[in-house]
């Protein structure tokens, strides 16, 4: 397909999403409906969709409006390319560009550049202060690759050279000790032998940076209590060389962990019912998810005041059930992958205040950037 082509595609795609559908969905059903499209069209087309949705607001405001052809000619002058010059109508190309559509066109300015809804901008501003600016800019674009090395397995030097010889290149990231972004092909990650054989993880190197700020050691007694996928406990297993117990209020949400457990070597006991006593708790809260909003952009838009007052809520009744599970002694840390107030500092102070047994030990901003996504994590321990 032609780079014309792939933008009448992505159009097509963004009007299904304005009637309702999810991107996931629509940019499925888009390719059963057309066969011919190979992987590296679907792969380009996805990209599009997805800057599309990470610029909405500000593409809508430089295209004049929320339609598939409005956002993409918003979109293309965003980045600085003619829409004369894409919108021509020949082959498979979109149609030319209306007389209508474009006096439509504007120039997007203040908070439109903030790439997030009014409410949002407001919470952002408020949370993040003088940074706000730099993290919205940061969330209009992509996120880099980070994979995370399994040092049951493998260690840096091997890690990277399996990956490299099959044309992957990686560099070590400080976020967190065994993190390498991904430079070159991170499209061929999930077929690499490196993946297949366990050596290396997709993990973001914030989320990475949260496990090693957690004190795990050898022998502790340990419990993730929001399980999802199991990333983060595969991450603790690593650094435990120890079991982890797995827990999730949904369980379909844990399907992957036997098969990641076995691939990365890593001993995942999945609990229905924790008790306790654990010396360390996770619970990596459900949460709105704002600090990685460049890899979920759909995601800020769908966010309502409402769903993120339950959020609130969830993440509250998460630490007062997981507290009196803690040892003595032990600690209870709590993460999200959030850069608002709400869903973090602003918690730990409540469940402080609820709790005067636990005392703060340490809490982590991360904010999104080259070097990782927004997380947050505070480490409370138990006296
Ligand atoms: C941020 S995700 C966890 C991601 C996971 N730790 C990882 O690293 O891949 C949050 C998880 O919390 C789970 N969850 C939501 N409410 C819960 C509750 N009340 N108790 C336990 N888990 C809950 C969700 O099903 C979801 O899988």
């Amino acid at each position: 397909m032609t780079p014309d082509a792939r933008i009448a595609a992505a159009i097509e795609i963004l009007d299904d999403m304005g009637r309702g559908k999810a991107a996931e969905p629509a940019l499925s059903q888009w390719a059963r409906g057309h066969r011919f499209a190979g992987s590296k069209d679907r792969a380009a087309i996805r990209d599009i969709v997805f800057d599309a949705l990470r610029k909405r607001r500000s593409a809508a405001a430089s295209g004049g409006g929320e339609s598939g052809r409005a956002l993409l000619q918003g979109w293309v002058r965003l980045d600085g390319q003619d829409p004369d010059a894409i919108f021509t109508g020949q082959g498979f190309a979109p149609a030319p560009v209306s007389e209508s559509e474009r006096a439509a066109w504007g120039d997007p300015s203040g908070r439109d550049m903030m790439d997030l809804p009014d409410w949002l901008a407001d919470r952002f501003a408020a949370s993040l202060g003088d940074e706000v600016e730099q993290v919205c800019a940061v969330q209009r674009d992509r996120a880099p690759v980070f994979l995370r090395v399994n040092a049951l397995l493998s260690d840096m030097g091997k890690a990277q050279a399996a990956l490299a010889a099959e044309g992957i290149e990686t560099r070590a990231c400080e976020t967190a000790p065994n993190a390498l972004e991904v430079l070159e092909n991170a499209r061929r990650v999930s077929g690499s032998a490196a993946y297949r054989d366990g050596l290396v993880e997709v993990q973001d190197a914030a989320s990475q940076a949260v496990i090693s700020a957690l004190p795990l050691a050898h022998g502790l007694r340990v419990l993730d209590y929001c399980a999802g996928g199991g990333g983060k406990a595969l991450a603790m297993a690593a650094d435990l060389r120890g079991p982890v117990d797995v827990h999730d209020v949904d369980q379909r949400r844990m399907a992957d962990i036997p098969d990641r457990a076995q691939r990365a070597g890593a001993q995942l006991i999945p609990v229905k019912a924790p008790k306790g006593p654990y010396d360390l708790i996770l619970c990596d809260a459900p949460c709105s998810g704002a600090g990685t909003w460049r890899r979920a952009p759909e995601a800020k838009w769908a966010l309502t005041p409402e769903r993120l007052a339950d959020l609130n809520r969830i993440q509250r009744q998460i630490l007062d059930t997981c507290a009196p599970m803690v040892a003595a002694g032990g600690v209870l840390a709590y993460a999200t992958c959030s850069v608002l107030d709400e869903e973090n500092a602003d918690q730990v102070t409540a469940f402080l205040a609820d709790h005067p047994d636990f005392t703060l030990e340490r809490q982590d901003r991360h904010l999104p950037g080259p070097d990782g996504d927004g997380l947050f994590v505070a480490v409370l321990r138990k006296a």
